[in-house]
């Protein structure tokens, strides 16, 4: 079976994703939507797609369409998938999940009422860079779990949707997901949700929040800190510390490409070890490949490391938490 795929939006973020469709096997695009005559056009000319709309509601009910991607800002994410859910169509759409917990609510609500697959599109936890990294924290070399730090610095604010709500949303959901992602594999699946968090921040010119820092101590006593800006440079760094010693990233966790990434294992008692991980396709692609596999099998959601829906629903708990503390300290 071919997945027929309508891309919704025609940004920076759907010209990514269509290469991973145009590249699998198992995909293929329908319809491009967007509101701009030209913009689609361009899109449409470029990519060689069969049908172009303006109409959202008629692609989401279009009986050609098995799948939809949602490439629109955050604050949108909640209202088209929910017309896609209601039309019975598997749903793709981007990080972060939306921008409120009442938006998330709704969301969810419209995913549970209507039995479509849904995943939000955290592409970088599709590629095997992650499972390798996932297989590490389980294979016990770590010792216990300690402690967690991350941190995502890109110098986007000039370019992104302010309604998309800043660093938090569009770059802070990294981190969060990845310390979600570890907590979870090392102290099992309720030790996120159980946890202290602190946090603060700078407001930017648009009122977003664009510089943020927190730190978390979870319940078991694992202390984590992460930091996320969208207002200058361009870092990244996680690392995760057990009793044994440290497993660190030196390639970018979050942008996983086609060729080699590249993680450290380094025991407090002995040499560093460099881990790399071969690959011939970037996450965009795995991203499409894992939506394929779980549409075929009658799937309503992902599996680890890509994010279930309650996984989904606990890192906006922890971004809109973060949020608030950056607001108010
Ligand atoms: N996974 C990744 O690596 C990345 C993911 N993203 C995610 O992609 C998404 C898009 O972000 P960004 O590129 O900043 O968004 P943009 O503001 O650039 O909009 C993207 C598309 O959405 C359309 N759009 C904008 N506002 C609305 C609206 N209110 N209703 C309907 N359509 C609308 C735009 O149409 P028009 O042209 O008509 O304005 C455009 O086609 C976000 O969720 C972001 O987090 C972004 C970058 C990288
Ligand atoms: O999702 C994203 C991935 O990372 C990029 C920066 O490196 C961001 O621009 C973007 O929002």
């Amino acid at each position: 079976m071919t997945l027929n795929w309508a891309i919704i939006g025609t940004g920076f973020i759907s010209n990514k994703v269509i290469d991973g469709i145009k590249r699998s096997d198992g995909s293929q695009v329908q319809v491009i939507a967007g509101r701009k005559p030209d913009t689609l056009a361009k899109f449409q000319d470029e990519h060689a797609i069969p049908e172009v709309s303006t109409d959202y509601e008629a692609v989401l009910t279009d009986p050609k369409v098995d799948a939809v991607y949602i490439g629109l800002p955050n604050h949108v994410h909640h209202t088209v998938t929910g017309a896609a859910a209601k039309a019975g169509k598997a749903v793709l759409s981007e990080k972060s999940l939306t921008t409120t917990m009442n938006q998330a609510d709704a969301l969810m609500a419209a995913i549970n009422d209507h039995n479509t697959f849904f995943v939000e599109g955290f592409m970088y936890l599709a590629h095997p860079f992650l499972q390798r990294f996932q297989a590490i924290l389980m294979d016990g070399r770590l010792g216990d779990l300690r402690a967690v730090s991350g941190f995502y610095a890109a110098d986007i604010w000039k370019f992104v949707n302010p309604m998309g709500m800043g660093t938090l949303y569009n770059l802070g959901c990294y981190p969060a997901s990845l310390l979600q992602l570890t907590v979870q594999t090392m102290c099992g699946n309720d030790a996120f949700v159980n946890r202290r968090l602190q946090g603060v921040g700078n407001l930017g010119a648009d009122g977003t929040v664009c510089d943020a820092a927190c730190t978390v101590r979870f319940d078991n006593g694992i202390l984590a800190t992460l930091q996320s800006t969208d207002s200058y440079g361009t870092r990244n760094a996680f690392s995760v510390l057990g009793t044994k010693g440290e497993l660190r990233f030196v390639s970018n966790p979050w942008q996983p490409i086609g060729g080699r990434s590249h993680l450290q294992w380094c025991p407090y008692d002995g040499q560093i070890e460099d881990i790399y991980v071969e690959d011939d396709f970037d996450a965009f692609y795995h991203q499409i490949k894992m939506v394929e596999r779980h549409v075929l099998a009658g799937d309503r959601e992902a599996a680890r490391p890509s994010p279930r829906h309650a996984d989904s629903y606990e890192i906006m708990g922890f971004l809109t938490e973060w949020e608030a503390a950056c607001r108010s300290g």
